[in-house]
């Protein structure tokens, strides 16, 4: 059993087990008092008089040396521990998928367990994480956060009682899934495959037949929340699929995510994800526009952006975004190039549904141009540079 003791969100860094118990059992023992009552860390002594064998850990810093009076202010540590009693099963969960959403969602899983280490012992980091990205450096930061490295897709279902998928597009969900390693081949009855990827109903339904066909449960579960909302586990879990794998992977969703919606058959999940995309991508176009339009007559986009955020058409988008991009600056958390994804799989959606919806179409034309010229790593706030290029044209 591993403890994490940590505040979320902190950087990483080994450190030997000695450094650790002399932390504790020297003069900085004030250390251990003031950041216990901040609610950050637990002292050791705290751990072991619950019944936690310390065996190693790795110890975190959030400002370099940690920039306060004593020189472990601010610092955490994970730590390598078992319980007194040692015959807990700790749930192994695998996640798919490293990219700019799943490093963050898998980190969170590693560091469960934080919140619950003033209740048991046995609360204590909660599950045994394996990660796998196709580019396989990604996994390297994880892996010394306490991570397991997946070989392949396969493994790592076959390892894991539930795993995670979190790929760019649907051509990446089904080769990960469904591919000549893919989870498919993994899985068997009494494990569970999450696809947290955005996708369109028809690729979800497509997985969820393969997995279950081997005895596995499926469940849909796309995000809304963007990178932010990731790394503070503050995402919207928009699920549909097997009920009793949601209930079953509700916890490990609680760790990552602040709500979610059980929202029937396969397919309505991805359906809820799409729908709620294609608002977004057509308010972002809209803003840039007005941002434009107004620039151009001599107003100052800065109080435009104040006077929007007073009104009945405020969002905590524009106030994020609309500060960077009236700078040029575009840095990436929703990258152009999946926003247009799910512009063409909403309007897709709405053709094979018979729902006009041409204002989505119109915007998808314009990002899928934003695409072409380059912009598509940036993030999709950067279409205000397709409209600065086609108003010059
Ligand atoms: N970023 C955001 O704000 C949000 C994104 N989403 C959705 O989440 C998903 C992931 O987004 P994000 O993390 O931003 O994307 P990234 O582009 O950062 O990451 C994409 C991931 O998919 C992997 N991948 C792509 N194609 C394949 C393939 N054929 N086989 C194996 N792996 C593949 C990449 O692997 P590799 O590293 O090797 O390239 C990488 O791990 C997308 O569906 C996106 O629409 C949902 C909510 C918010
Ligand atoms: O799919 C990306 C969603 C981004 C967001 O909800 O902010």
């Amino acid at each position: 059993m591993k403890a994490v003791v940590m505040a979320k969100g902190m950087v990483m860094a080994h450190r030997p087990l000695p450094m650790l118990n002399s932390m504790f059992s020297r003069s900085s023992v004030s250390f251990a008092e003031s950041v216990f009552f901040q609610g950050c860390v637990a002292p050791l002594s705290t751990l072991r008089a619950r019944g936690v064998r310390i065996r190693s850990y790795q110890g975190c810093s959030s400002s370099g040396n940690g920039g306060g009076s004593s020189p472990w202010t601010r610092r955490a540590f994970v730590v390598s521990a078992s319980s007194s009693t040692g015959d807990e099963k700790q749930p192994s969960v695998g996640f798919l998928g490293l990219g700019i959403m799943g490093t963050a969602m898998a980190r969170n899983l590693i560091m469960a367990g934080a919140d619950h280490l003033y209740v048991t012992a046995t609360d204590t980091l909660r599950y045994d994480v394996t990660v796998w990205n196709r580019s396989t450096s990604k996994c390297d930061p994880l892996i010394s956060e306490g991570a397991k490295r997946g070989e392949s897709p396969e493994q790592t279902a076959a390892a894991c009682d539930v795993t995670f998928a979190m790929l760019a597009d649907p051509a990446g969900a089904m080769e990960v899934a469904c591919g000549p390693q893919g989870a498919v081949k993994g899985l068997s009855a009494g494990k569970g495959y999450v696809d947290v990827s955005t996708v369109d109903d028809e690729t979800s339904k497509a997985i969820a037949e393969a997995v279950r066909k081997t005895g596995a449960e499926f469940l849909e579960a796309p995000v809304s929340g963007s990178k932010k909302p990731a790394v503070d586990g503050t995402l919207i879990f928009l699920t549909a699929g097997d009920k009793p794998l949601f209930e079953r992977a509700s916890p490990m969703l609680d760790v990552m995510g602040k709500s979610k919606f059980y929202l029937g058959e396969v397919g309505n999940g991805a359906a809820m994800k799409l729908v709620v995309n294609m608002v977004m991508g057509s308010m972002m176009a809209s803003f840039s526009e007005g941002l434009l339009l107004g620039a151009k007559t001599g107003l100052d986009p800065k109080t435009i952006i104040e006077v929007i955020g007073q009104g009945a058409i405020s969002a905590p988008m524009f106030a994020m975004k609309g500060p960077s991009m009236v700078e040029g600056q575009y840095p990436t958390a929703f990258p152009l190039k999946h926003q247009q994804k799910d512009l063409r799989l909403a309007v897709e959606l709405a053709d094979k549904v018979g729902q006009p919806t041409p204002i989505a179409a119109a915007v998808n034309d314009l990002y899928a141009q934003a695409k072409s010229n380059g912009l598509g790593d940036e993030d999709f706030s950067a279409i205000i540079e397709a409209l600065k290029v086609n108003v010059n044209a």
